[in-house]
């Protein structure tokens, strides 16, 4: 018999039961941590042209690249395909980590290590909930007449269908979909953040696209996780959507990310990561690919805080820039921040999305189009009316290059920005220099004695035909940020 350390508070009998039954059923190898190493198959990555949404169910689905319409029929019958498999396991959770915000969820999976995942990621249920739903994860079905990968929703039948991808982070991103289209109807705004509490007691935001740092900022050791990757603004505060992390794992070491390595104990999930003969994780190892994950209930992080927390007073937009145009931190206005809001100017990294190999310059809407089904000007206008009524300041962060940009610079330090972070979170970085930006007229913190910053945009950087062009660049998007465009 297997037994249990360390297991967090909520899911625990559901963690123990998947955990053992998917080691008894030989679905994955125990790591000397406890964790569970397993393999998601051939996608290694969320598959960002596949989502379906079934038409004519709700009012004001933007149909465009990541979300297909879909007539009922085909959708029912995708699902009837799917009934000849057999579900190994089944367990109903919370989505939303407040009591009436929240929506029920019964998870049907083929491999006990998906629903590892789901009791993981989502949470125990204990609220009233606004809707109960069903999620289906077959990953080795394959649709007559659908594609390969297929990941539908059906408002009218509470249903989601994932088939073709073993990936787990379908599962999250699925419902997150799902909270996007339901919460706003009752203006709550749904964010594509983390979010801190910070030791004034108030919450921090932290949005960014994929790779920009939301989870690894959020796991830091002073200030309070509340979530890593998915939440909502309501009118009594902040809160997760989520019961649990899913972080990047590659290269990660002890030393340079403490609270997410040692999060990586039983029942963690390793997803993807390679093992060597010993059964020890070689996070280094990008053979499989270098989006390798891990899944883990957020109490794996030392001191995480589960309540519904105090609106935000600061929100910091995380950008990875490539062309090292923006400084290491701007104070944004209102009018700024709506215009990057709306922009979501950042790069895609790291291989998250299926088919996104190499590093390039995207313009994402709140940072995750992806997963924001509604027209824009709903999350728009309830993100512009949210921080006018909580006064949040909006702070913008380079966590990608400085100067000299991807070609000719180097990233800037994460010890670096965990330590402008902190000073967001204490309140100190108000009362020192700014200058203004000489192309995108940002307001940001030069290096100064008692703030010192390496690099800050060097005088030599400015001048210099790269500079510009990459704020050209920046400026046209800006100006656009009314409709998507890639800019790759
Ligand atoms: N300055 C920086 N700020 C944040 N992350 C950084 C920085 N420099 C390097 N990184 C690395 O970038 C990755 C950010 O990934 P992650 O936190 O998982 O992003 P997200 O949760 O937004 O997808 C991590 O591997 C982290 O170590
Ligand atoms: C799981 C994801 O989240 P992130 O990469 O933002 O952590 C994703 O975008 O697929
Ligand atoms: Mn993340």
């Amino acid at each position: 018999m297997i037994t249990l350390k360390g297991v967090g508070r909520k899911n625990t009998d559901m963690n123990n039961s998947a955990y053992v039954k998917s080691l008894r059923d030989r679905e994955g190898l125990p790591t000397p941590s406890g964790a569970l190493a397993v393999r998601s198959g051939k996608h290694m990555a969320r598959f960002a042209a596949g989502k379906f949404i079934v038409e004519n169910e709700v009012d004001g689905i933007a149909y465009n690249q990541y979300h297909h319409p879909l007539p009922l029929c085909m959708f029912q019958q995708f699902w009837l395909e799917t009934n000849p498999f057999p579900i190994k396991s089944k367990n109903t959770y919370q989505v939303g980590n407040h009591p009436t915000n929240n929506i029920f969820v019964s998870v049907e999976t083929q491999t006990h290590w998906h629903q590892l995942f789901a009791s993981h990621l989502f949470l125990e249920p204990s609220g009233t909930p606004l809707e109960r739903w069903t999620l289906r994860c077959i990953p080795d079905a394959k649709l007559s007449q659908g594609p390969e990968v297929f990941i539908g929703i059906c408002f009218s039948e509470k249903k989601v269908l994932i088939t073709g991808t073993g990936y787990a982070g379908e599962i999250k991103k699925a419902m997150f979909t799902i909270m996007n289209v339901l919460l706003p109807q009752s203006d709550i705004l749904t964010l594509h953040s983390s979010a801190v509490l910070t030791p004034s007691n108030t919450s921090m935001l932290l949005l960014g696209l994929s790779g920009t740092g939301k989870t690894t900022l959020s796991a830091c050791q002073s200030l309070r996780i509340i979530g890593d990757d998915e939440h909502a603004w309501s009118h009594d505060g902040i809160f997760n959507l989520e019961g649990g992390c899913y972080a990047k794992t590659i290269n990660i070491t002890p030393e340079s990310e403490p609270n997410i390595y040692h999060a990586l104990r039983q029942p963690a999930i390793l997803e993807n990561t390679i093992l060597n003969s010993q059964n020890l994780p070689d996070f280094t190892d990008d053979r499989l690919t270098e989006n390798t994950r891990a899944a883990y209930p957020l109490d794996h992080i030392p001191n995480a805080y589960h309540q519904v927390a105090p609106h935000p007073a600061d929100i910091v937009f995380l950008c990875y820039d490539l062309y090292g145009v923006i400084p290491a931190v701007s104070r944004l206005d209102a009018l700024e921040a709506l215009a990057y809001y709306e922009t979501g100017y950042t790069a895609k990294v790291g291989a998250t999305e299926a088919g996104s190999k190499n590093i390039s310059p995207v313009s994402s809407p709140f940072f995750g189009l992806p997963f924001f089904p509604l027209n824009k000007a709903t999350y728009s206008d309830l993100f512009a009316k949210k921080i006018q009524q909580h006064q949040s300041r909006v702070w913008l962060i380079n966590t990608g290059w400085s100067d000299g940009g991807i070609n000719a610079g180097r990233r800037h330090a994460l010890s670096q920005t965990r330590r402008i972070i902190q000073g967001i979170a204490e309140q100190k970085l108000h009362n020192l220099a700014y200058k203004r930006h000489p192309e995108l007229q940002l307001q940001y913190l030069c290096s100064q004695p008692s703030f010192p910053l390496n690099p800050e945009l060097s005088p030599a950087w400015t001048r210099t035909a790269s500079f510009k062009q990459g704020c050209m660049i920046l400026n046209k998007l800006l100006r656009s940020c009314k409709q998507t465009v890639d800019i790759d």
